[in-house]
């Protein structure tokens, strides 16, 4: 999996102490994320005067490191903190400080502030007056920096504890955390640079969502070898052709199309099999289909649970989507085959899932264990989650994206990558990538339609240098 890791607090901690394990004194690795802070709010802000807010843990300690390095550089520099510093390495940085240190009640404020109250240690919301304090000396600020996280905010679900202010840039230390990718948190900061500070997050099982890399098909392709995917249309048939032509730009080789209704104004190139027809069942039953598509206009009671039973029964690997998640609950997961797709919105998921307590990033993945499929936990920030821990997170998409049709695009789209790929996850990952980047070139004001039409370009933007188009 590519793309920046996450670690929750935990993670980190442990990440930590394998980096201290191997002989790396704790107080280097703060030095370390001082000086890639110190850098990088010398490179935005310069010789403008700054304020360091430090907290009493090591978040207060790196706030000391920044400030002392940011004053060789000739920056007019204070310190203001709440208090005492009560970890070894934060009381070295501060014994290292031989400037004035503030009390950040009756401290005034600056052109540019630094957040280094709290960060991965934060255990409940900072005090109103503190929080309050933290407010008015960013708000009277021309730039606002956060260390690691925005002082009072929950590490691992992205809640807010108290109320944080907004920062220009947040320098997440080692590793992003939820916190950096999870609304509303992660709204918080207008920028978000990971600094490396020598951690090694090569095992991360959760991450960003990174750009695939893609390819085109081989010189001796064929429709068949490229992908056919089998839409399952229903009640509603639009929502079906929307999906079948998604699958079709979104790189299938060959896209049926099994309706209870012809639908008019399809391209020729999908391939519509009325299904009261006899060779309906032969349709579903082709074993060459390499992705099964159903759920996007397939309408709701017990026809549409029947559906789904019989479209389920062939095993073939399959994407579930809308109406198609909802008949899950009267069939149960048992019937799901071994490769599939899942793509809830937050009203599917509860629907589907149930009360599943812990954090968004634990709620896909326990869904994902419990279905033992892939789910697409779909919104502003998708979370895409496999069976086996790993967890992608994607960058908050265009919200043009919310308007009709939008979901059905997607569940086209990750038909044709699981037909293309024969990897869920892979596939998953691929399609919210491709979905939010085809949203970002069809630009404002798009429907469902133009976002089919930027698929190409989205895909072509992704293809390995060796692949010929
Ligand atoms: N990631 C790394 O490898 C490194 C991270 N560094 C920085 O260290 C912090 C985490 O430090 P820690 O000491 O564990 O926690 P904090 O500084 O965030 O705060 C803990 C401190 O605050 C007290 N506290 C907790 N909640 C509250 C509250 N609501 N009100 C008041 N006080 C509170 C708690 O009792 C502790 O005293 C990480 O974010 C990085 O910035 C290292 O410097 C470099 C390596
Ligand atoms: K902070």
């Amino acid at each position: 999996m590519t793309g920046a890791a996450i670690l929750s607090a935990a993670e980190m901690r442990a990440a930590e102490a394998e980096l201290f394990a191997t002989g790396i004194p704790e107080y280097d690795v703060m030095e370390r994320a001082g000086a890639v802070a110190a850098a990088l709010i010398w490179r935005v802000g310069g010789l403008r005067d700054t304020l360091v807010l430090c907290g009493p843990g090591n978040n207060g300690g790196d706030g000391f490191v920044i400030a002392r390095l940011l004053r060789t550089q000739g920056v007019p520099v204070r310190v203001a903190t709440t208090g005492d510093s009560r970890t070894p390495s934060a009381r070295q940085a501060r014994m290292l400080w031989d400037g004035p240190v503030d009390d950040i009640g009756d401290t005034a404020p600056a052109t540019l502030l630094v957040d280094a109250l709290f960060g991965t240690g934060l255990t409940r919301g900072i005090d109103d007056a503190l929080a309050s304090r933290l407010r008015s000396l960013a708000g009277a600020a021309r730039k606002c920096f956060a260390i690691d996280l925005p002082s009072g905010v929950s590490t691992d679900d992205g809640a807010l504890l108290s109320v944080p202010p907004h920062y220009d840039m947040c320098i997440a230390l080692g590793a992003l955390k939820p916190a950096h990718v999870l609304a509303p948190a992660a709204d918080l900061s207008r920028q978000i640079v990971c600094a490396d500070i020598g951690i090694d997050t090569s095992s991360a099982m959760t991450r960003l969502l990174g750009p695939p890399i893609l390819h085109a098909p081989a010189r001796d392709a064929h429709k068949y070898t490229r992908g056919l995917v089998a839409v399952v249309a229903g009640d509603m048939p639009g929502a079906a052709a929307l999906a079948a032509c998604s699958a079709a730009h979104g790189g299938a080789g060959y896209v049926r199309l099994v309706t209870p209704h012809p639908i008019s104004g399809l391209p020729h190139a999908i391939i519509q099999i009325a299904d009261h027809e006899p060779d309906s069942r032969n349709a579903l039953s082709d074993a060459r289909i390499a992705a099964l598509l159903i759920g996007p206009g397939l309408g709701r009671g017990a026809a549409a649970v029947a559906r789904v039973r019989a479209a389920l029964t062939h095993g073939h690997p399959a994407v579930i989507d809308a109406d198609a998640l909802l008949a899950l609950r009267e069939t149960g997961f048992d019937l799901l085959p071994g490769k599939a797709i899942l793509t809830p919105h937050m009203g599917e998921f509860d629907a589907l899932y149930g009360q599943v307590s812990g954090t968004w990033l634990a709620r896909a993945q326990e869904a994902a264990q419990r279905s033992k499929a892939v789910v697409i936990l779909k919104g502003a920030r998708s979370i895409i989650a496999a069976p086996d821990g790993r967890i992608a997170v994607s960058s908050p998409a265009s919200s043009w994206l919310s308007t009709a049709g939008t979901g059905d695009v997607l569940a086209g789209l990750c038909a044709a990558r699981l037909a293309v790929t024969g990897d869920p996850f892979r596939a998953a990952c691929e399609a919210v990538w491709l979905d939010g980047d085809a949203a970002r070139r069809a630009g404002a004001a798009f429907v469902a339609d133009q976002l089919i039409a930027a698929l190409p370009a989205a895909i072509a933007a992704r293809l390995s240098k060796g692949s010929s188009c």
